[in-house]
């Protein structure tokens, strides 16, 4: 086991920022029942006098990731690993996360690759740094450089692949309307990037991406 230096994780949590201040819970109730009342609706009659509570309860679900520092994730490290110097791949990690612009979920999975330099760290960690930053207002692009630069900058391999593949319900359900359709993003440094055979031995392990309406994702 090794200790590494901390780097940035991006985005702190709100009760950090002095500059914005976390509202409180019941400030939080008291928005959604705005929404209830601008939606046309009466927030006092049964079944919704829970909602602004649940959906509270829901918003702290949705967005947990930033109350989890991935770097911390990643500190623990093992080197017993006997000169083992090929690709380590977590494949078809699926996860839920939400548009930024209209808080719509997207839902879909994340392939993530590294080469080890001498270190490897637990595998469940990849799929728990995939959580933090999904758990999170994103747009996709974003999540998937988040994912890739923390796993470099702290673990420092040889290089790091990140491909995700997701169905934004922002699409789907609101806007343009059109179902079936993926986005695929993907970010490759060190051999991932400067070698062509790295690069196309992680694609080929991963498959096709963007070919997953039926392994599903809901549009
Ligand atoms: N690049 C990118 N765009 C996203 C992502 N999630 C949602 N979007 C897009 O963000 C854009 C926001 O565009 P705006 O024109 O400001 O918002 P809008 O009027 O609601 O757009 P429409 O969805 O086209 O109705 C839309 O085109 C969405 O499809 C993402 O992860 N990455
Ligand atoms: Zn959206």
């Amino acid at each position: 086991m090794s200790a590494i230096k901390p780097v940035s994780s991006g985005a702190a949590p709100l009760e950090e920022n002095a500059d914005n201040l976390k509202p409180s819970r019941q400030e939080a109730m008291k928005a959604v029942e705005t929404l209830i009342r601008w939606a046309g609706e009466d927030p006092s009659r049964e079944g919704l006098k829970g909602t602004p509570d649940r959906v509270a309860r829901a918003y702290e679900e949705f967005f947990s990731g930033y109350d989890t520092d991935p770097v911390q994730l990643l500190q623990r490290t093992f080197e017993e690993i006997d000169g083992y110097d090929e690709m380590v791949l977590l494949r078809d990690i699926r996860f839920e996360s939400h548009c930024e612009h209209h808080l719509a979920p997207i839902i879909g999975k994340a392939h993530v690759a590294y080469m080890p330099d001498r270190r490897v760290v637990g595998i469940s960690k990849l799929a728990r740094v995939v959580e933090a930053y999904a758990k999170r207002m994103q747009i996709q692009e974003k999540m998937t450089a988040q994912i890739a630069n923390t796993i470099q900058e702290v673990l420092q391999p040889k290089g790091v692949a990140v491909v995700i593949e997701a169905a934004h319900q922002c699409m789907t359900t609101r806007g343009v309307h059109k179902s079936g359709v993926t986005m695929v993003t993907s970010r490759m440094l060190g051999l991932f990037r400067s070698n062509p055979s790295t690069r196309r031995e992680f694609l080929s392990l991963v498959g096709n991406p963007g070919n997953s309406a039926s392994s599903g994702m809901m549009g």
